[in-house]
């Protein structure tokens, strides 16, 4: 079928499932610190990071193993997500599975490649136009080759495919203005920019899991000016199309763990501070709040295990019409609620979710959405 997709919420057709095959280890260099910088810092994990305090003379560490079974398990738990949606009815595409963490490096910096699995993260479909993100972490730049087999699928459809200017990426490219601005001791370890003969000044840079689809209006977090950047790009992009809201610091980066509208009308958010700093036709919807989290729904994870997500991940579902929702089965309470407010769950059990910094809706790219389309939901 052909590409569209215009909102986060119409009956799903055909959708993308991310793939965690052959996902090592994360490098720990300043583009992944910065990227992760809030989560990690609030969950106590910056001072691992580097070398402990009382032995400073050693190399700081360059990258952080994955534990195989978890992985095994992330793989596990993404093939029932496959399966639930075929049994929806929705045509299921995957990336090519990552063959092995290759190493690359550009002129200025080099990195191993990682796994298509945050699928969500740097591609948006924006009603009938593929349109590719710049990363913000070194390792995913070459992240989206694995989906090009899916995109040409849909450009010899007829869709059309944008690519956003790639950055050079050097340390400078960078703005470290909100990292720095939460004063914490994080900052010591990661503002060391280098200066590169490939300086360009601050790059564009912004993920599309910063924006949420609602018909003809997107709303779009810019944190950095990296991401104002990009957001001036996407506004003059879609200039007459599409009509983008800017919100500024709303959070770190993504915003799918802090709002995402179930349907027309009805926004799913994390805490009423999040609703009020929402644009105005968006404080009229109804809210339902995720649940406070259950500690004891997450496995119980060692030191050396990376936190790459908030407690709130569990609320980054993806609907699959305007009734029902995939949900963590984990996360009983969230189920509870949504059912109270007469949606239909299905469950999919995802226990590394914070491992691996995404839910069902970074998990997946929804393609073709039946009868979406360019509406006005913000009147
Ligand atoms: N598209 C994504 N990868 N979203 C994940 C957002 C997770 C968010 N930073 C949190 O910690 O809750």
């Amino acid at each position: 079928m052909s590409l569209n997709s215009y909102d986060e919420w119409s009956p799903l057709a055909e959708v993308v499932v991310g793939s965690g095959a052959r996902f090592e280890a994360h490098e720990l260099e300043l583009s992944f610190k910065l990227f992760f910088h809030d989560v990690a810092y609030a969950a106590f994990y910056y001072p691992s990071y580097g070398p402990a305090a009382d032995d400073a003379a050693s190399e700081p560490e360059s990258s952080r193993q994955l534990k195989r079974r978890y992985v095994d398990e992330l793989n596990e738990d993404l093939e029932e997500l496959v399966t639930v949606l075929r049994e929806y009815g929705a045509l299921v595409h995957r990336p090519l599975p990552l063959p092995a963490p290759a190493p690359f490096s550009t002129p200025s910096w080099q990195a191993h490649c990682v796994p298509a699995l945050n699928i969500r993260d740097q591609a948006i479909i924006m009603g009938e136009e593929i349109l590719e993100t710049p990363p913000q972490v070194r390792a995913r730049y070459f992240e989206n080759d694995l989906l090009k087999p899916v995109f040409y699928r849909y450009f010899h459809a007829g869709a059309k495919w944008s690519v956003m200017p790639r950055p050079v990426m050097t340390d400078r490219s960078f703005d470290t203005s909100y990292v720095s601005g939460q004063k914490t001791p994080a900052m010591q370890e990661i503002a060391h920019p280098q200066a590169s003969p490939y300086d360009t000044g601050f790059e564009m840079m912004i993920d599309a899991a910063q924006c949420l689809r609602f018909g003809r209006d997107i709303l779009v977090n810019a944190a950095t000016e990296n991401h104002v950047l990009g957001a001036r790009w996407m506004q003059r992009h879609f200039e007459g199309r599409f009509r983008f809201h800017l919100m500024h610091r709303f959070a770190d980066n993504h915003i799918d763990s802090l709002v995402l509208p179930l349907r027309p009308g009805t926004l799913l958010l994390r805490n009423p501070l999040v609703a009020e700093s929402l644009p105005e036709p968006l404080r009229r919807w109804d809210r339902i709040y995720a649940p406070e989290p259950d500690d004891n729904s997450f496995p119980q994870y060692e030191d050396d295990d990376l936190l790459l997500t908030s407690r709130y991940i569990d609320m980054n579902v993806l609907s699959v019409d305007e009734n029902t929702v995939v949900v963590n089965s984990l996360c009983p309470e969230l189920i509870r609620t949504l059912e109270r407010h007469r949606f239909t769950v299905l469950p999919v059990q995802h226990r590394h979710r914070r491992l691996f910094g995404g839910g069902f809706h970074c998990f997946t790219l929804d393609t073709v959405r039946r009868d979406s389309g360019p509406c006005d939901y913000l009147e």
